[in-house]
């Protein structure tokens, strides 16, 4: 019977969506400016013959975006392609990810959205005082590692946990792990959740950090995710409604606040993640769904604009792929696609809103082009179609019709 197995390559967009100017993310590009930035440098093209086997080009194509030289002459793909536009508003990870599995975000999420200054005084005194604070520091939009530079040193010295957002519907707080303790940092995080219910923020997010001032402050790969629950059961639950077994590899779970999720496997590191889905893959029975998020090529590369970095990591996830390929049973779908993109070659630190790539392969199923579709809801909906599931609320199966 069959198996679903969905690689999130979290912010790999494939070029602006259709809305994207009330964005401000018109000509956007994550995947087509990391090629063009690749091509024009020492390093050299891109190198992903089994991303484009896969049809990774192909999508980017057919989304618009200019085709660099190297994968010009590209044979055809061995798998189904397509790009799809997000039907919800906001360009976010869990709007993404559950309209990726049927749900379709209708009420945007809240934002913070001054620069400075950023969050309502009394959300921030009722958190200092349930946690019993000397106060927090920060405030204000920023990037996650650039705040660390500035303010690091300070939050040592005063144990005043760092506060910011970004265009994203986040509250993020970053802490030390051994000065103010990750656990301390996570019960936190379950506090600032819990205060936040009147501002429908998608996510609070736990920023652990080692270091020190004289060395230099990293973040670790403790990060949670403390999201909303997604407003609707999603393709996860549908799953699990039928028997069948869905293991969260990575962020998945966190994402979905853990709803439909059996088995929740966490992994830092390109590496241990595509580690971690093998072994799924290897105990997973008929009707699973393994869904793994790769989240470096966003929290690593991509809000660090680091286009070269991101290549790496893009060129070094396309050379494991073939120990995914090899062990595919007849009747396993692998669907890869992105929940957003973070075009490293764009100013500030954002995401982008732009269209993502549908990659579909099965040993036993004719390739073909997928269109672009409407919604990344079509993904789930064609999962839930190969796992004989009944219909999804959301999306058009790219299994049954040529193009939506
Ligand atoms: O700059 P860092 O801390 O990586 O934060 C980024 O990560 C968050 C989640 O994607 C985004 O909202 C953005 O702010
Ligand atoms: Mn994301
Ligand atoms: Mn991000």
């Amino acid at each position: 019977m069959a198996r679903a197995i969905w690689l999130v390559l979290d912010s790999l967009g494939i070029g602006h969506a259709p809305d994207a100017d009330a964005y401000g993310d018109a000509g956007a590009d994550t995947f087509g400016h990391i090629a063009a930035a690749c091509a024009a440098a020492p390093r050299g093209p891109l190198q992903l013959p089994n991303l484009t086997r896969l049809g990774l080009p192909a999508a980017h194509a057919l989304a618009g975006g200019q085709v660099a030289a190297v994968f010009a002459a590209a044979p055809a793909p061995v798998a189904l392609w397509g790009c799809m536009a997000e039907q919800a508003c906001g360009k976010d990870t869990p709007s993404g990810h559950w309209e990726s599995a049927g749900v379709v975000l209708d009420r945007p999420f809240g934002v913070f959205d001054a620069p400075q200054n950023s969050f309502p005084p009394e959300l921030l005194a009722a958190l200092v005082d349930a946690a019993q604070l000397p106060g927090v520091l920060g405030n204000c939009h920023a990037s996650g590692t650039e705040i660390l530079d500035r303010l690091g040193a300070e939050h040592i010295a005063t144990g005043k946990p760092i506060v910011y957002t970004s265009a994203d519907s986040v509250f993020q707080i970053a802490a030390h792990e051994q000065g103010f303790g990750l656990q301390r940092l996570l019960t936190l995080c379950e506090l600032a959740r819990a205060l936040l219910a009147p501002y429908n923020i998608g996510r609070v997010i736990a920023r652990p950090f080692i270091g020190a001032a004289a060395t230099g402050f990293q973040r670790t790969g403790n990060r949670r995710d403390y999201a909303l629950p997604p407003p609707a059961p999603t393709l996860l639950d549908a799953v699990r409604a039928a028997g069948g077994e869905v293991i969260a590899v990575g962020k998945i779970s966190d994402i979905f606040a853990a709803q439909g999720v059996g088995r929740s496997v966490h992994a830092s590191g390109h590496d241990a993640l595509f580690d971690a889905t093998l072994d799924a893959l290897t105990q997973a029975g008929d009707g699973a769904l393994i869904a793994t998020n790769f989240v470096d090529f966003d929290s690593v590369y991509g809000h660090r604009r680091d286009v070269f970095g991101y290549a790496a990591a893009l060129e070094h996830f396309d050379a494991r792929l073939p120990q995914l390929l090899e062990h595919l049973r007849a009747d396993d779908l692998l669907l890869l696609s992105a929940d957003h993109g973070c075009d490293p070659t764009w100013p500030g630190s954002d995401h982008t809103r732009e269209q993502v790539p549908l990659l579909a392969y099965s040993p036993g199923l004719a390739p073909r082009a997928l269109g672009k579709r409407s919604s990344f809801a079509d993904l789930g909906q064609g999962i839930a179609t190969h796992l004989g599931l009944s219909a999804l609320s959301a999306g058009r199966c790219f299994l049954t019709s040529q193009a939506a």
